[in-house]
């Protein structure tokens, strides 16, 4: 099947700076794609790559298999685009507002309705000046998607939002799953975990991993049991049996911390034998932890250790 978006030894360079340096991404329809990366890292110079707002020193970029050129290149007729802080007209209403998009890039008028009800918009007068960032960024959305796209690509779209703005943008973008392809660039890994499946983490001018959410959270973050004690004593000594139970493979344990610090006992596998075992231990030395809980690998982990193991000493 022919990808989404195929980018091939991408480089960009801006004076003396480089900023890309032979990005290779390949994003298959149908996904929900995190493009996450450090502040800095070049991800709105890829997406304004791919809108053939920039052109490449080097490389080639393909959206569903045809080449996108420098300046008003064919492709973006397939792609809906939304950036952080989209500007509009502030004394029209979304309705007068759309329809002049439509207007501009050939859209249907007849889709402004349904589309302002998809995002959860009133149809009527009022203008957007009066809107929230929430709001706008609801209309972002139904601009960016006039022109019934194959591909929805959205810049930092959560950056100025609150959290319930955040909230129900995300809920609003997850509802799409299925029906077209969504990159979203972010630098906020939470959203990411949130709605989409797979990830990209850009560094240091490339990709240096892709794949999907699962698969990345097992390769580079492990679980683990966390657990607490009422003292300094009782957490070293649970320290030391859980250490004799690092030696067969469930579960292993950092130094011990001086109390309150929690000891966390990473393992792998599945969690209902490993905790089984660690209870089975504490209880037979007696110790009852004040808390127990399982703690799940994040995106955050798997971010943090990609940077740390790209990153020369
Ligand atoms: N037109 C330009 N001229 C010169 N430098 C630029 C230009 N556009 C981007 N840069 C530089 O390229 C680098 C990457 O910027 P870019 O905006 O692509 O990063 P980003 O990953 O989107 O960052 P952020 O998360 O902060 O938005 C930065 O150092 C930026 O200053």
């Amino acid at each position: 099947m022919t990808a989404a978006l195929d980018l091939r030894g991408v480089t960009k360079q801006f004076g003396d700076h480089p900023v890309l340096r032979g990005l290779d991404l390949t994003v298959e329809a149908g996904q929900i794609f995190g493009f996450i990366g450090e502040n800095g890292a070049g991800k709105t110079t890829t997406m304004r790559l791919i809108l053939g707002l920039e052109r490449p020193d080097a490389g080639s970029l393909q959206v569903f298999g045809q080449p996108v050129t420098f300046g008003r290149t064919p492709t973006n007729k397939m792609i809906g685009y939304l950036p952080d802080v989209p500007a509009f007209y502030g004394d029209m209403s979304a309705r007068e507002y759309l329809r002049l998009c439509a207007a501009i890039t050939a859209g249907d008028p007849a889709d402004i309705a349904p589309l302002l009800h998809e995002v959860g918009l009133a149809d009527d007068h009022r203008h957007i000046a009066g809107f929230s960032r929430g709001m706008k960024q609801r209309l972002g959305i139904a601009q960016a998607l006039l022109g019934k796209p194959q591909l929805l690509i959205c810049d930092e779209p959560t950056s100025a939002l609150d959290p319930a703005g955040r909230n129900d943008f995300l809920t609003l973008l997850s509802g799409l799953r299925g029906s077209l392809t969504i990159v979203l660039s972010t630098h906020i890994l939470t959203d990411v975990e949130r709605i989409c499946d797979h990830v990209g983490i850009l560094h240091d001018g490339v990709l240096q991993e892709q794949g999907p959410l699962a698969a990345l959270k097992n390769k580079y973050a492990q679980a683990a049991i966390s657990l607490t004690f009422a003292s300094e004593a009782e957490t070293a000594t649970a320290a030391k049996i859980l250490n004799i139970l690092a030696s067969t493979p469930a579960a292993s344990t950092q130094q011990a911390p001086a109390a309150p610090t929690p000891l966390t006992l990473p393992y792998t596998g599945d969690y209902a034998p490993a905790a089984t075992r660690v209870m089975a231990a504490l209880a037979q030395a007696g110790l009852a932890p004040l808390t127990f809980a399982r703690v799940d690998p994040t995106l955050d982990q798997v971010f943090m250790e990609v940077i740390r193991s790209t990153t020369p000493d």
